[in-house]
């Protein structure tokens, strides 16, 4: 059975993990990079997805979109209609603290965000929420392994990309300890939470509210890769 936004009626054609960016381009870049035997599962929305083996391992990735709707939508129509059980976000971020710098990866222990998609859903009052314990401990054995440094931290969720105001960054850092900001994973844990799922959210620094250093849209899509083999060695 398809759904509104992924038309693939063999759910048998997704695996139980998915890799999520926020760019369908980057999930591409993933499967032609580091997949064997790649279909693709889904192309409504030009919102690409695509299964394979990662060293004999079956895994999805697909793309997410921006924002938490975005992810919102994709993340509950995989957990509900297609059985998948983990999904990790694997996203660019923009730092709020001089301790990460560009192209450094964060794992993200848990999101918090303005945004009421958490009430909305009735499933939580709370601001913050948490990523699965399981899959961070899976995600920093495998950066041990692979030998990446890996930084770990609260993350914030935003729905706001151009604020008026830029120095906001220094309020949330101080008042939530939030390191670096991203726009979708407090919505994808509360689908994990609401339909008893597994998320996590690795994130590659892209551009530094501290020092302006910034990487070209071309990096974003294809070069953080550290953080893509993180997160398929952790499968
Ligand atoms: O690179 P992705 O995964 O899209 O993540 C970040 O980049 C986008 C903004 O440029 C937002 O989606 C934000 O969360
Ligand atoms: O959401 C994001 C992602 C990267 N950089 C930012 O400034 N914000």
């Amino acid at each position: 059975m398809s759904t509104p936004h992924i038309g693939l009626e063999d759910k048998t054609l997704v695996a139980k993990t998915v890799l999520m960016p926020g760019d369908p381009l980057r999930a591409k870049f993933i499967a032609e990079t580091f997949l064997k035997d790649v279909v693709q599962i889904n192309t409504v929305r030009n919102m690409f997805g695509y299964t394979g083996t990662y060293k004999g391992k079956k895994v999805t990735v697909m793309g997410s979109g921006m924002g938490m709707p975005s992810i919102g939508i994709y993340s509950y129509e995989l957990f509900k209609f297609y059985d998948v059980e983990n999904i990790i976000r694997i996203g660019s971020a923009g730092s709020y603290t001089k301790d990460l710098n560009v192209y450094d990866v964060l794992l993200a222990t848990d999101a918090y965000s303005e945004s009421s998609f958490a009430k909305t859903m009735g499933v939580s009052e709370s601001n913050v929420l948490p990523a699965t314990l399981l899959l961070n401990d899976n995600l920093k054995a495998s950066a041990k392994k692979l030998g990446y440094k890996l930084h770990e931290g609260r993350i914030h969720s935003s729905d706001v990309f151009y604020r008026v105001n830029p120095d906001d960054y220094k309020k949330i850092l101080s008042d939530y300890n939030a390191l670096a900001v991203e726009m979708e994973s407090f919505a994808l844990f509360a689908n994990a939470k609401a339909l008893g799922k597994n998320a996590a959210c690795l994130l590659t620094i892209s551009d530094s509210f501290v020092t302006s250093d910034v990487t070209t849209p071309e990096e974003r899509q294809t070069s953080f890769t550290k953080m893509m083999e993180i997160a398929l060695e952790s499968i």
